[in-house]
């Protein structure tokens, strides 16, 4: 079997959009003087599909969700001619070939994710050509479902966001995360905002409910240490991204600090990344996606580097290619579930785009032993929201 054909188009959504208020999450722009629309550049409100057909007519579909349209370019020009007339099967040789060829610029960052996407629709083929779902490639079932946290919980007022959580119990989620929406700039008074929203979550789900806390890169260390000592009555599972991505030693220095366990990832790449991460002790959940990550060929290394580290890999985003990396992989314990609504920060727009995601049961999700591959399609239903470029 050959690769025939990569073919990648770009969606961009023109539907109706939620837009986010003040504080509603931090990120990384809050430290900037001009902050203008800071969630900006965190929106994700594109994305990019890879087709790739084969000679026998099998298609095989990756996703990629950062900067669509440079994604593209780099598909079209750079990664489509490596793998077009070669069989899908040699993944490995593939992905060494990607990665290889495009080292100068690509290790990081986009080239990585655009690499990604094309391994993901390679490892879609693979399923589907021997007629089995992707996780039975990687390892087969290691637990019987997912357990998955609700993950939204945008700072708002204090009220909508305990119906929020009021909702996910009800809905028998058992474990959810929320965002702060306050940085160092806001000082004692934003700190204080910070501490009430973990409090009012609290006060609904009460102690027996796993809550996760997300910065997204919005804090800076000095922060931070003030902040873990004033968290930790509140008994968080994790403590998400506090600093910037590259601030790996910042992220060593605060994992030592704490009972709270420091998590982070969704920003680095590939095995050699994690390994830094790791050895360096900096997390103890690795978080990557593996549509940014290197896709399941550089996940799996991941997976086996973090299970001799001891430290649980809970992928970010929840979405195919990560569920069946979670299912095959026991260092796994759960899934991320963004539940579905209305676009917003763009989260959500998988569903408005791919078809074939798992609904969550009682705060458990499951992956159908008899459909090959990774189970998603392109759901052409809302098509006619998106600007799609071929
Ligand atoms: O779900 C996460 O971990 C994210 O970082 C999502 C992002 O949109 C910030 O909330
Ligand atoms: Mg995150």
């Amino acid at each position: 079997m050959k690769i025939s054909n990569v073919r990648t188009r770009v969606f961009e959504w023109k539907g109706h959009t939620v837009p986010p208020t003040a504080h509603f999450c931090s990120n990384a722009m809050d430290e900037l003087w001009d902050k203008g629309d800071s969630m900006g550049t965190f929106r994700f409100h594109g994305w990019t599909t890879v087709e790739i057909e084969t000679d026998t007519g099998l298609v095989g579909l990756g996703n990629v969700a950062l900067a669509p349209r440079i994604a593209k370019a780099i598909i079209d020009q750079y990664l489509a001619p490596l793998v077009i007339g070669q069989d899908p099967f040699d993944y490995e040789y593939l992905w060494q070939r990607m990665y290889r060829s495009t080292h100068a610029w690509g290790r990081k960052g986009i080239g990585m994710a655009a690499i990604s996407g094309v391994d993901i629709a390679i490892w879609d083929i693979m399923g589907k050509a021997v007629g089995q779902p992707v996780f039975k490639l990687l390892g087969g079932r290691t637990k019987e479902k997912i357990p998955c946290y609700a993950s939204k919980l945008y700072r708002t007022d204090l009220k909508s966001m305990q119906e929020e959580a009021q909702s996910y119990l009800d809905q028998g989620f058992t474990a959810m995360k929320m965002r702060f929406g306050y940085g160092p700039k806001d000082g004692p008074t934003g700190m204080r905002a910070n501490l009430d929203s973990v409090a009012a979550v609290r006060e609904v789900i009460g102690e027996d409910v796993d809550l996760m806390l997300e910065c997204y890169m919005g804090w800076n260390l000095e922060y931070t240490k003030r902040m873990l000592p004033k968290l930790e009555r509140f008994q968080p599972r994790w403590l998400e991204e506090p600093v910037l991505a590259d601030d790996i030693d910042g992220y060593a220095e605060l994992n030592r600090l704490t009972s709270i366990p420091i998590s982070g990832g969704e920003h680095e790449f590939t095995h050699y990344g994690f390994r830094q991460l790791l050895e360096k002790r900096a997390v103890s959940v690795v978080q990557y996606d593996t549509n940014r990550v290197g896709g399941i060929t550089a996940a799996r290394k991941i997976n086996a580097i973090a299970e001799s580290f001891s430290v649980p890999v809970i992928p970010h985003a929840g979405q195919m290619h990560n569920y069946h990396l979670t299912m095959a992989t026991l260092a796994s314990p759960m899934a991320e579930f963004f539940p579905v609504h209305d676009v917003e920060i763009g989260n959500e727009l998988f569903y408005y785009l791919f078809e074939g995601d798992p609904e969550p049961v009682d705060g458990f999700l499951d992956l159908d032993d008899e459909t090959p591959g990774l189970g998603l399609t392109l759901n052409e239903r809302y098509f006619d929201q998106f600007h799609i470029t071929e």
